[in-house]
Formats: structure tokens, C-alpha cells, sequence
């Protein structure tokens, strides 16, 4: 018994009333929340399944399989371009709807969500304010164009032919490759020495940097966080644990930023004392950001930390993305002959054995249609791009959508709508010469309008040189038996990549 005395009054308590009372109280309240979010919420008239309106459990555990734009898209398919995936969260695939939400004139800000993904590192990527964001990219400037990018080829060039030469090597060795791990050396290895002003020497070593290991944790750190809100406190708490392994990921922020201070101080060092002959410093990412740090008129521009963190997010968003890209562009060539005899037959009518340059593959128009149909099919970011509802809420469709609400739309969707793509599981290149406004319309690999991928450019030249240096110096390199459908398959983890985890190659010719 509990004895209590209220108002002079004495109450007497069973002891078992008290946890009874808790759980009935409970139970009262998750059945009325439940009643109210399917039937009397302002989000109770979109579509989908009552368990998905009652909870997300089921997201995050789609989510954790690495399932969740397949169930995403399977939910589409039966309850069409609007459905609630979740009690806060829609998911749409109406492109004039998915057009507003990611439109300049009214943009609506990245979700929450994006801050817990990337807690820590204030980049272009990372910023979830209008405002903010849209000062971060002016001072970028002109960095991210296809011309400015075209000053960087040489080094691009310089990797790509390193790769597709060890590639080449093990193949005519009687090796199996693994063209994904090639290619994350490759892309690492740009993207390090364009914005870090030096490369990690991956495809040299052959070996993954520690840095780089530093930075997977750092993304895989981030992917769990943001699924699960509340590890963030646990992740504090156990920052004071001394023992090794976890002090390993306590400071890999701190080795990465140690490192970013030092290179970015030495590029700064050699942007203001090397020029070329025309009094141009030495292109990279980072050159025009550093030269304005000097230059007290510039109005947008960024600091040192910034800059550091712009190059973080560089690594993190410049390599994984264009190597699991690249793996599918060059799996799916090897696997349709017709498509590879055309490409190559394209090449040398072209090029005739002259200089592979980017200008020249750039105009291939065969090669255009194959990589947009690479980036329909195979982009490794299919994924929802969640976004919140400005203040006030908007009609989205024939829906009223509170303020705050997370919209997503995903490109794995909209790539596969039959309404605008003719059978559209198949791999056609064919159907980019003639394409269809709705079909330009719905393309998204490069995300919305309003936080498109600064670094497109950057990666189409880097998918364009390679495709063309492997078709023409690899001629007898294909794919390897272990290489199946099954291991090519996509699990999601925010990005896709073949379930796998390798694409090896073999001499088959
Ligand atoms: C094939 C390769 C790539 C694909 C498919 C891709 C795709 C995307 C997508 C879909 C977004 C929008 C993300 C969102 O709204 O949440 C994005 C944003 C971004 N990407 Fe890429 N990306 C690729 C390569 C690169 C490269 C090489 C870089 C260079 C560092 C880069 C840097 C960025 C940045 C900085 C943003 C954020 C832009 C902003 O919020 O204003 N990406 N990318």
C-alpha cells in the first residue's frame, strides 16, 4: 500500500494500482493519438496504410534493411503520386507538385533531418536555413561551372588513366578487379587533390588513406544518427568511455579537421605565390575561396572554417556517389554488347586513335544518351530528399499540407513512371534522342532546383573520360562471373549501391 494525503485527505493505493494506472493511461493515449492521426489529422485525407499513419516503426525498419525507397515506390504503385509513409511525412511522385516543393521562388528548406545526417559539418550540403544557403552558394561563385571545371581535366585525366591502367593490368594478369574499389580510389583520389589541393595517392598505394577511413565513419556515424534522434545524447555520453576503439570514432572529426587545416594552409601558401604564365593560380575547388579571403571587398564569401568544411563535405559528396555511378554505367555496358560495340564504334569514328579529350566526348551524342540513361536508372541518389513544408502549409495537389510537414520525392520513382517512360525497367539509350517534355521533366538525378548538385558537372566529366578511356584502352576487359543480377541488385542506405558490395571484372575477349 501507498499511503498519500491530498487536501487533508487520506488515500490509500494498492501498489499494483500504480503501474495499471500508467498502463492504462498510456494505453488511452496511444489509441486517441492513433484515432486522431488516421482520422481527424489535417494529413488523415492522403493516402497509404493506417499503419504507417499511426507510426513510422515501420519506416525506420524498411529504412535499416535498407529497403526504403523500394517500399516507398511499392506504396506508390498502389496508392498512386501522394502517400503517407508516415504520421509527419508524405511521399510524392507528381512532378508539377514535385517541381513546387523544390522550386527557387518559394523553396522549402532540407528537413531536420539533413542536420542530424551531417551534424557538424556546416557545408553548402549540410545548410538547412533559405537564407544561409543561398549566401553559401554565391560565394562559390563560378567554381562548380562546366568551364571552370574544364580547367581541371588534366587532373581528372591524370586518375582516370591510372585506374583504367591497373584495372588493365590485373585483367590481362588473369586478375578479377574490383572495378567499384578502382573507382573509389579513383574518385577519392580527384576530389582529394581538386579541393584539399593534394591527393591521397589511393590508385598509387593502392590502399585506402586513414583519413578516408576516418571520413566513412564520420558518414556512418551520421546515417544512424540521423534515424535515430536520440543516439546523439547516447553518442555524448559515451564519448567519455576511455577505451580505444571508441576514442577511434570520438576523434575522427577532430583528425579530419586537423587534416583539412593543414592541407587548405599549404594551398592557400601556394595560391598566393604560384602563378601560371597568364598570372593564374593553380585551379582547384578552393582557389577562387581562398583567393577572397584577402580580398576585404568581396561581399559573399566564406572563412577559413567554412572552407574546411566545404572540402569535408567534398570528400564525402564528390567520391561514393560517382564511384557506385560509374560502377553501374560500366556493369551496364558490359552486360549489353550492342550497347558497348555501339559506344566504341562511337569512339573511334570520333576520336579515330587521337587524344581522348572531354570537349571532344562531350559531343558523342550516343554517349549522351547512355549516360542519361545511366543517371535514370542507376544514379546512386534515387533517393526522397525530404523537405519541410514552409510557414503557413501549402496545397500541395489537391491536399492542404500543414506547416512543417516532410515531403519527399524520389527519383527512383519518378525515373520509373510508365506514364513517361516507355517500359521503364529497360535499359534504352535509344530513347534520349527524341526525348518528351514529361521525360525531361521528371529526370532528378541531380536533385530539385533549388538545392541541385553543385557537383554535376565535376562528375559527368569524370563518368564521360573514364567510360571513354575503358572502352578504348580495356578492350578485352568484361564482367566477371561473380558479378550476378543478385549481387548487382541495390540496397539503400540514403544512396544505392549493388548489394554485392564488388562489380569484379575479368579478360573476356
Ligand atoms: C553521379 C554523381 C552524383 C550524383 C548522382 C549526385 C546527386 C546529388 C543530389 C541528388 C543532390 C541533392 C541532394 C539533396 O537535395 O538532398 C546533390 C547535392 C549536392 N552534391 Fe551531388 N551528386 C553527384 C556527385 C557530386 C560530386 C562529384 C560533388 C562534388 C563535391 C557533389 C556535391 C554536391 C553538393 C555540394 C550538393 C549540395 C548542393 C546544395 O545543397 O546546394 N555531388 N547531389
Amino acid at each position: 500500500m501507498v499511503k498519500l494525503q491530498i487536501n487533508d485527505t487520506p488515500i490509500e493505493i494498492d501498489y499494483y494500482a500504480v503501474p495499471i494506472l500508467l498502463t492504462i493511461g498510456l494505453v488511452v493515449y496511444y489509441i486517441t493519438n492513433a484515432i486522431y492521426k488516421l482520422y481527424f489529422s489535417p494529413l488523415s485525407r492522403i493516402p497509404g496504410p493506417w499503419y504507417s499513419a499511426v507510426s513510422s516503426l515501420w519506416l525506420t525498419q524498411q529504412t535499416l534493411a535498407g529497403n526504403r525507397i523500394f517500399a516507398v515506390h511499392a506504396l506508390h504503385k498502389k496508392y498512386g503520386p501522394f502517400v503517407r509513409i508516415s504520421p509527419t511525412e508524405i511521399a510524392i511522385c507528381d512532378i508539377d507538385v514535385v517541381k513546387q516543393i523544390h522550386s527557387t521562388q518559394d523553396p522549402y528548406r532540407k528537413s531536420d533531418w539533413y542536420g542530424r545526417l551531417t551534424d557538424g559539418i556546416d557545408a553548402t550540403f549540410a545548410i538547412i536555413p533559405n537564407e544561409a544557403h543561398k549566401a553559401r552558394r554565391r560565394a562559390w561563385g563560378n567554381v562548380w561551372s562546366n568551364s571552370y571545371m574544364m580547367t581541371m581535366e588534366p587532373v581528372i585525366r591524370k586518375y582516370v588513366d591510372m585506374c583504367a591502367e591497373k584495372i588493365n593490368r590485373e585483367v590481362e594478369a588473369g586478375g578479377r578487379p574490383d572495378l567499384m574499389r578502382w573507382l573509389q580510389f579513383m574518385t577519392t583520389d580527384i576530389i582529394a587533390e581538386i579541393s584539399y589541393g593534394k591527393s591521397f595517392d589511393m590508385l598509387e598505394k593502392e590502399t585506402v588513406n586513414p583519413i578516408v577511413q576516418d571520413l566513412l565513419a564520420i558518414m556512418f556515424i551520421g546515417g544512424v544518427r540521423a534515424e535515430f534522434p536520440f543516439l546523439k545524447t547516447v553518442q555524448k555520453i559515451i564519448s567519455y568511455i576511455p577505451h580505444p576503439a571508441i576514442q577511434w570514432f570520438v576523434n575522427c572529426n577532430q583528425r579530419v579537421s586537423d587534416y583539412g587545416d593543414q592541407a587548405l594552409s599549404a594551398l592557400r601558401r601556394e595560391v598566393q605565390s604560384s602563378k601560371d604564365k597568364n598570372g593564374n593560380p593553380r585551379p582547384s575547388l578552393m582557389t577562387k575561396l581562398l583567393d577572397d579571403l584577402s580580398n576585404s571587398s568581396i561581399k559573399h564569401k566564406m572563412n577559413m572554417q567554412e572552407i574546411r568544411h566545404e572540402a569535408t563535405n567534398n570528400m564525402i559528396a564528390g567520391s561514393d556517389t560517382v564511384t557506385i555511378t560509374g560502377t553501374y554505367m560500366m556493369w551496364v555496358i558490359y552486360r549489353n554488347s550492342e550497347v558497348r560495340e555501339k559506344l566504341a564504334a562511337e569512339l573511334k569514328d570520333n576520336l579515330g586513335g587521337k587524344e581522348i579529350t572531354d570537349e571532344k566526348v562531350q559531343g558523342l551524342p550516343y554517349m549522351r544518351a547512355v549516360i542519361r540513361e545511366v543517371l535514370r536508372l542507376y544514379s546512386a541518389a534515387q533517393m526522397g530528399l525530404p523537405r519541410a513544408v514552409p510557414e503557413g502549409g501549402r496545397w500541395l495537389g489537391k491536399y492542404w499540407v500543414p506547416a512543417g510537414t516532410d515531403v519527399t520525392s524520389q527519383g527512383y520513382t519518378l525515373h520509373r513512371d510508365p506514364k513517361v517512360f516507355e517500359d521503364p525497367d529497360a535499359f534504352k539509350p535509344e530513347r534520349w534522342f527524341n526525348p518528351t517534355k514529361e521525360m525531361e521533366n521528371s529526370m532528378m538525378p541531380w536533385g530539385g532546383q533549388s538545392r541541385n548538385c553543385l557537383g554535376q558537372h565535376l562528375a559527368m566529366m569524370e563518368l564521360r573520360l573514364f567510360c571513354a578511356v575503358m572502352l578504348t584502352c580495356c578492350p578485352t576487359t568484361g564482367l566477371a562471373d561473380s558479378c550476378t543480377d543478385e549481387s548487382m541488385d541495390f540496397e539503400n542506405y540514403f544512396i544505392v549501391k549493388p548489394k554485392g558490395h564488388k562489380c569484379e571484372l575479368m579478360k573476356v575477349m
